[in-house]
């Protein structure tokens, strides 16, 4: 297929919004139907209405053209479909005069239709389609004179014309300046309105797809600031950010200015983003809601949390570990544990994914840990926990990216830089599944090195009772030491799923026709039943082999206690 010459170059002069509308058009032709194709002209019209009016006769008359070289299933939209340069060949249809472009064989382009330069009421583009190969190729049928109009021979008829685009201008057949004859057969020149009726119903979901915007769009639209907003995680007690346009600004205005001069150097959208996303204000956790572990909470009570509640007791000797790292399979209360350290202390809680600096901040990692640091720096005493800390400090390797590098190396200035002052009260937990994987550099940092295991028999029993403690249930002693030999190998997250997929067992008994109406005092108590049907369901999710692998590096790097 011929390809029509690109009008990039003279839609300068087109307004932002025509130029989308085309753009639009374009793709349009391409993915909807003509109904769709047809709302994005109608838009280009719209916001040019006075001036354009004149030309959509042509345009009328263009479809007209390509309409009677459709067979019956061929719609509009396969036709246009065909065309790859829909802009151009929009421009084509609406003038190619031979007058005013002094006989050259220029075509108009919507630059000079814009701001008027043609003046002759053409005889269209019908010669200018004839001469050509795309629009042949367009309706992929030769044209010929069966079929195909004659550029001096626009459609007559006394009918409706085939397609009559209503731009806004006064209704009515369609103003013939030429003699009209038309050898089309007769179904092609009537326009057959309960197809066309049945056709917009069809594609009317599409047509609203481009022509409306959904109020998300509409608000990102207006407000991009709104995004990080929209479908991140926010964290339950997270500040609220309006979605009402402009309240957003008028919110930020109110905010008091992060006075501290520490943070002067540092981006206040960050500083934003840190005190909102990744400050946590959840549930402060006691010691009771960890369940087992004993060894490991002994440990953290001594190295840690004593010294941030007294520091003048904790210096020289006895000076605490500025960092210290949780390691074990996933789900066994690591983050629990980072929590708990913050709720005891009083501290702030920093929470970060370390694999979220490397992937979510792309290119801004770097300043976000920078950032990170100087925040907490400020909300001192503080934790800072980094998940999936083996995903930034990993081995070093030739096939590292540059940008995980600078984080990385960034990561470890800031780190040697905490707590050195008198008075820092800051610590950093970091977290993994995969400690093998963390380097020399990071073990050497991470003084006290934690084995988190599975929960032990003791530890699921507790966690089953707490779970339970505010749930109906009719479970005794002698059922939740059963549920417990029955799940040896479960972490503290598999045992939370099992008891959610318990609880659901007296939802699951009540009839279908009562659970919308239904008093939840009515309902029977979780029982034994429940749980043992929830263990078919709920496997857990360890494997032996990644067990032998922690018991491993506990005892080469761990503290050694299980
Ligand atoms: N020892 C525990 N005591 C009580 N609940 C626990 C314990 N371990 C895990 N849980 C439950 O499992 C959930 C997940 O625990 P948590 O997020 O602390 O695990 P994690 O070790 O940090 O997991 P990951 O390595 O996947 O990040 C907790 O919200 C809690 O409900």
């Amino acid at each position: 297929m011929k390809k029509l010459p690109l009008v990039q170059d003279s839609c300068y002069n087109l307004t932002a919004i025509n130029r989308n509308s085309l753009n639009l058009y374009h793709l349009s032709t391409q993915s909807h139907s003509n109904i769709s194709s047809q709302t994005c002209l109608r838009s280009v019209w719209e916001s040019n209405n006075i001036l354009m009016n004149e030309k959509s006769d042509k345009f009328s008359n263009f479809i007209n053209v390509l309409t009677p070289n459709c067979d019956n299933a061929r719609s509009w939209k396969s036709n246009l479909s065909h065309c790859t340069d829909a802009i151009a060949l929009f421009e084509q249809s609406l003038s190619t005069c031979t007058h005013c472009s002094q006989g050259s064989s220029k075509a108009m382009n919507l630059d000079q239709i814009q701001t008027n330069k043609c003046i002759c009421n053409v005889n269209l583009i019908a010669t200018n389609l004839q001469n050509q190969n795309d629009v042949q190729q367009i309706g992929k049928q030769p044209f010929n004179g069966e079929n195909y109009i004659s550029s001096s021979k626009v459609i007559a008829t006394d009918e409706k014309p085939l397609m009559k685009p209503k731009f806004g201008r006064p209704k009515g057949p369609l103003k013939l300046t030429n003699q009209t004859t038309s050898k089309c057969p007769p179904t092609y020149q009537h326009v057959d309105l309960e197809k066309e009726e049945e056709e917009m119903k069809a594609h009317k979901s599409n047509v609203a797809k481009i022509t409306f915007k959904t109020a998300k769009e509409q608000l990102l639209a207006s407000n991009p600031a709104a995004k990080r907003t929209l479908g991140t995680s926010r964290k339950a007690q997270a500040k609220f950010v309006s979605p009402m346009i402009g309240a957003q600004e008028k919110q930020e205005n109110l905010e008091p200015e992060i006075a501290d001069e520490r943070l002067k150097h540092i981006d206040p959208k960050m500083i934003e983003l840190i005190e909102s996303e990744i400050i946590d204000k959840g549930t402060p956790i006691g010691w009771d809601d960890i369940a087992g572990l004993h060894m490991a909470k002994s440990v953290i009570q001594e190295a840690v949390v004593w010294p941030l509640l007294r520091p003048d007791l904790f210096t020289g000797l006895r000076r605490p570990p500025k960092g210290i790292l949780l390691f074990g399979p996933p789900g066994t209360g690591k983050t629990l544990i980072g929590k708990c350290i913050a709720a005891q202390c009083h501290a702030t809680f920093f929470s970060i994914s370390a694999s979220s600096l490397t992937s979510k901040w792309i290119g801004d990692g770097e300043k976000m840990v920078r950032a990170l640091f100087a925040v907490a720096r400020c909300r001192q005493p503080a934790v800072v926990f980094i998940d999936e800390i083996d995903s930034l400090l990993t081995q070093r390797n030739d096939t590292e990216h540059e940008a995980t590098r600078r984080i990385k190396t960034e990561f470890l200035v800031q780190f040697d830089g905490a707590g050195t002052g008198e008075d820092d009260r800051l610590l950093i937990v970091g977290a993994t599944n995969r400690p093998q994987e963390l380097d020399e550099a990071a073990r050497r940092r991470l003084v006290k090195r934690l084995y988190i295991p599975l929960p032990d028999f003791e530890a699921r029993k507790q966690i089953i009772s707490n779970l339970l403690s505010s749930e109906r249930h009719d479970l005794t002693d002698a059922h939740t030491t059963e549920i417990c030999s029955l799940t040896e190998g479960y972490s503290g997250a598999d045992m939370k799923s099992l008891c959610s997929e318990a609880a659901m067992g007296p939802v699951r008994a009540v009839p279908f026709s009562q659970i919308i109406t239904i008093d939840s005092d009515k309902m029977r108590p979780v029982n034994v039943e429940d749980f043992k049907n929830a263990l078919q369901r709920v496997r857990p999710s360890v494997s032996q082999d990644d067990l032998g692998q922690y018991i491993k590096w506990n005892k080469t790097y761990g503290q050694g206690f299980q």
